[in-house]
């Protein structure tokens, strides 16, 4: 059976079966090697706009269950996998991955030599694409006609669709030691828990915050999250990153906070050819040597080269993290002053990653801030 098709923008169609909701969906198609994990993964607002290949060739094994989404809904905008489960099994498990899909009207693909299609995009790049399902599959042309027609990733304005409506507060848990301001740019529920944890009370503010709401919860320190689309079109993201810094207002960030920080000391961000999608990726902290097996999912990095210093508006700083595969930055840190920001994610359940020592820093930062 084959009633659904993933065509490239290149005019490569790969033919397989719906899976999840049918239609049609457009998007940026890119491939995470993480093997466990799924739900976090389409839950991640980051991925906003991207048809998610999982190169794991069993996917849906564990079904879905009510604890481990990152928000409130799936973000990906297509889903191809090669081999869905046919009977998942879970002891947490509510309902089958394909049935909430179906349910949140994500349009996905099974079936498709995902081997091959990944090779594609390593050696091609990632590129627009579209998945198609449940009506004419036969005119090749049309279809990649639309996809063409389709959004680019680089220059796309993303963080304004997924940042929340109006502000709320995560409690600390047991005694309240920091207040910290988080900029929603497409935050994971994982990060407020794991500041919470710390006894951080943390208020997580909308992307169209001014920089007087963020004075207004009386921050210890401002936290920037991960989000979606090119870091080169959050001007006012910057600008608040800007002033924060000019107040010496002890500063985290985490993936897109991590571009946004790099952008607002004055350095520039490129899109790589096909990113880093994964929970095993090596990460390498310049300071130490020490090498962290991390979860990450960007296509953009900051430009530079690993261990390079440099003087900002701000003081002196650092590309301070990076992957040894490539030699992707990812990290920077101000050396004169508390701020820092690292490319990779904390998970819940997702992988070896231990993201805790960022988060003790962030919190050791707040103290000596004080
Ligand atoms: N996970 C993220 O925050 C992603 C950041 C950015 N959208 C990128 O692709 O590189």
């Amino acid at each position: 059976m084959t009633n659904a098709a993933l065509v490239l923008e290149d005019g490569r169609v790969f033919r397989g079966e719906a899976y999840g909701a049918t239609g049609v969906s457009l998007g940026e198609v890119v491939f995470s090697t993480a093997m466990t994990g799924y739900q976090e993964t389409l839950t991640d607002p980051s991925y906003h706009r991207q048809i998610v290949v999982q190169t794991a060739p069993q996917i849906g094994n564990t079904g879905w269950n009510d604890e481990d989404d990152e928000s409130s809904r799936i973000w990906v905008a297509g889903y191809v996998v090669r081999d869905p489960a046919r009977t998942p099994s879970n002891w947490r498990s509510k309902r089958g991955l394909d049935e909430e899909l179906a349910k949140q009207g994500v349009v996905g693909i099974a079936g498709i030599d995902t081997r091959t299609l990944t090779r594609h995009i390593r050696e091609q790049g990632a590129m627009r694409a579209g998945v198609f399902s449940g009506g004419d599959l036969t005119d090749d042309a049309s279809m990649v006609e639309q996809v063409k027609t389709s959004a680019q990733m680089l220059g796309a304005n993303l963080a304004v669709d997924v940042t929340t409506d109006k502000p709320y507060v995560v409690e600390a848990i047991g005694e309240k030691k920091f207040t910290v301001a988080a900029l929603d740019l497409g935050i994971k529920s994982n990060t407020p828990r794991m500041m919470a944890a710390r006894g951080i009370e943390v208020h997580v503010l909308p992307l169209t915050s001014t920089f007087e709401d963020i004075l207004a919860v009386s921050p210890d320190g401002l936290f920037l999250s991960n989000g979606p689309g090119d870091p080169a079109t959050q001007d006012h993201a910057i600008a608040l990153t800007k002033e924060a810094l000019g107040r010496k207002l002890p500063l985290f960030g985490i993936c897109f906070g991590n571009q946004i920080l790099g952008r607002a000391l004055g350095r520039g961000t490129y899109k790589m050819r096909y990113g880093h999608r994964g929970i095993n990726i090596p990460v390498i902290d310049v300071a130490t040597g020490k090498v962290a097996i991390t979860s990450q999912n960007h296509g953009f990095a900051l430009e530079g080269t690993p261990g390079e210093e440099f003087s900002s508006e701000f003081g002196r700083a650092v590309l301070s993290h990076y992957c040894p595969n490539d030699g992707t930055v990812e990290g920077v840190r101000l050396l004169d002053a508390p701020a820092f920001s690292v490319q990779y994610h904390p998970e819940a359940a997702a992988g070896p990653h231990d993201a805790a020592p960022l988060f003790d820093e962030f919190v050791t930062l707040m103290n000596e801030a004080r």
